[in-house]
């Protein structure tokens, strides 16, 4: 018998974010599994199948319809004026669970203190349309070339400014560059094809993939944390817990105590577990989370 078609074709960003969506797919629930130099993963849902292209073409695939969804950053989309779906943001980038920028840079002696001043000069960019949208929009004249990466490199030998995309800021520090403009932020973006969306079958498994997707990224560096309380210590104990939607509290078999649960960022425990055992909790328990789904 032959395997049944599956119901959505992915589109998974090979590059930058190839490694941060496996695990958040992980995080979800869908293992993805690639043998190296492949591009055609194994996803342990029947329903599923996909394939790693460049983050620059999923958009490009999504709209032609051979992806029925895919995952990229809006720069590529918008980059392509890519007719799409955009199902839903997921911030997260190669690196951290930040938005990225496209800045305009120049070297930190360099006299150019704002676009204008770029008129006649040369900028190299990784992103042509966008770029030359952005000088053409303010009237300045400044040529625009292409650069396949390594883009910190050309200045100032053999461009004046180049626009470049920014997460960490590692790269601009190291090149000793400074930030003249921002053009553009940009996340992962969840993007669908249009007669995709319009399929209630394929819409359904969408939307829970974006609300899994998105409930592992809400989850990520945040702990649960548990605790039994004398129902007297409840008020102090709230006010020192940022929770969701109040604290869940339990009764207890034993009289006037109950059980207290919420969710913190890991990096409070630290400082709250101490105020917390201060306060008389008992059995404190933190422990890792998958996902959090509103
Ligand atoms: N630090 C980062 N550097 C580059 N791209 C990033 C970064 N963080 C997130 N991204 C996003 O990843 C996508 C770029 O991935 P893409 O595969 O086009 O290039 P790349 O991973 O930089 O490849 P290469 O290593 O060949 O330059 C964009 O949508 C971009 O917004
Ligand atoms: O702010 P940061 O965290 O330092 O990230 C930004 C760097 O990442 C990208 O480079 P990439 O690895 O894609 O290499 P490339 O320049 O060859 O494209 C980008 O072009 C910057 O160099
Ligand atoms: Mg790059």
């Amino acid at each position: 018998m032959s395997a049944p078609t599956p119901l959505l074709m992915l589109g998974l960003p090979k590059g930058s974010l190839e490694e941060s969506t496996k695990t958040l797919f992980a995080k979800a629930g869908w293992k993805i599994t690639t043998s190296s130099r492949s591009y055609r993963p194994s996803i342990d849902d029947s329903e599923l199948d996909g394939r790693f292209v460049r983050a620059q073409e999923v958009s490009r695939y999504v709209e032609h319809g051979f992806f029925d969804c895919g995952l990229t950053g809006y720069d590529w989309v918008q980059e392509n004026e890519s007719d799409v779906v955009e199902v839903c943001d997921l911030i997260y980038s190669r690196a951290s669970t930040l938005k990225s920028r496209w800045v305009l840079c120049v070297p930190e002696a360099s006299d150019v203190q704002k676009p204008e001043d770029l008129a006649g000069k040369r900028v190299a960019t990784e992103l042509m349309g966008t770029v030359k949208r952005y000088f053409a929009e303010r009237g300045i004249d400044a040529k625009v070339e292409f650069s396949w990466g390594a883009t910190e490199v050309k200045v100032p030998d053999l461009v004046d400014a180049i626009v470049d995309i920014t997460e960490t800021g590692s790269s601009l520090r190291a090149n000793n560059l400074r930030i003249v403009d921002t053009l553009l932020e940009t996340n992962t973006k969840l993007i669908a094809n249009k007669a995709s969306w319009a399929n209630p079958a394929k819409r359904k498994k969408i939307e829970t993939i974006a609300m899994l997707l998105q409930g592992a990224l809400q989850a990520d560096n945040k702990v649960g944390l548990k605790m039994n309380l004398e129902r007297s210590r409840v008020d102090a104990v709230q006010a020192i817990l940022p929770a969701m939607r109040g604290l869940t509290v339990a009764p207890l078999t034993v009289a006037d105590w109950c059980a207290v649960e919420t969710v913190i960022p890991e990096s409070d425990a630290r400082e709250l577990i101490p105020k917390l055992i201060e306060l008389g909790a008992e059995g404190i328990v933190e422990y890792p989370l998958n996902k959090i789904v509103h």
